[in-house]
């Protein structure tokens, strides 16, 4: 049987006697990707916060296995402006030495950024720094809020493989919150549409067909979900261009109907 790295058992979160997190249960194992998403203000980050275990959980039960490693990229990189942070400097406060740290980069296709200053990097350069940030701990679990935000959309795809890779190098299990539902839809495993509590859970073309889903997210969303297949039969470098295997000569492979 597999060991689950967090267990949520009827977890609710109350701010003020309003339940944010409602009655949520989950179970994440190695090699699972879940995906959570849902509309504004609907608990998700907090969600991703209990699991973490920064949210102490109002009611239910939070179990975590034993010396879990946590890698986490944030949604936000809050840093002092004025105080100058080189990519390099900004690694080494993980605690771990250049050389891991450069490899760590170098995974995330930014090692050339090792001289850059952290506070003038693109959207999608800090999104990868952060992930070589969370990487490097080489964690069992990767939580991520938001990964793909600031990136453009080649690079969003791009991104979302390259956590896949990452789950699979290191067979961690991998949570993350995102807005990008096309995207979702192609590349998770299982989705949890939440709404305080959990709207309905699934796999992506299990869930588009979900009342509570074309509810929460209307019909238009749903119906351009339900008929989406993904066959992706390459792979993008880390710039979004097609590569490698089952490239069809430069057509995106991906059957949209
Ligand atoms: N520490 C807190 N104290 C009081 N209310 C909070 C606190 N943290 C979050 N909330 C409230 O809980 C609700 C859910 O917030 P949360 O950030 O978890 O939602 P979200 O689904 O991640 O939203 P978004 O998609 O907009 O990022 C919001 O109404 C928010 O204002």
């Amino acid at each position: 049987m597999t060991e689950a790295l967090v267990k949520l058992d009827s977890v609710s979160v109350e701010f003020d006697g309003r339940a944010v997190v409602d009655r949520v249960t989950l179970s994440l194992q190695r090699g699972d990707i879940i995906t959570v998403i849902g509309p504004n203000g609907a608990g998700k980050t907090t969600l991703i916060k209990t699991v973490l275990g920064i949210q102490r959980p109002t009611r239910g039960q939070l179990a975590m296995a034993a010396d879990l490693v946590i890698g986490y990229v944030p949604q936000r990189l809050t840093l002092e402006p004025t105080l100058p942070l080189s990519v390099q400097r900004f690694m080494l406060l993980s605690g771990h030495n250049l050389a891991e740290c450069t490899s760590a980069l170098g995974r995330t296709g930014v090692s050339h950024l090792l001289g850059a200053s952290v506070h003038h990097l693109s959207g999608g350069e800090r999104q990868r720094l952060l992930l070589a940030r969370a990487l490097v701990r080489k964690p069992d679990l990767l939580v991520l809020d938001e990964p793909a935000q600031g990136v453009d959309i080649n690079g969003q795809a791009t991104l979302y493989e390259l956590i896949r890779e990452l789950r699979d190098e290191l067979h961690c299990g991998v949570i993350m919150i995102s807005h990008d539902l096309h995207l979702v839809m192609a590349a998770t495993d299982k989705v949890i549409c939440l709404n305080q509590h959990v709207c309905c859970s699934g796999f992506p073309e299990d869930i588009s067909k979900d009342p509570a889903f074309i509810e929460t997210f209307g019909h238009q969303v749903a119906e351009s979900l339900a008929v989406y297949h993904h066959n992706h039969n390459h792979r993008h470098n880390l710039h979004g261009d097609v590569v490698g295997a089952g490239d069809t000569g430069g057509g995106c492979g991906h059957d949209h109907h």
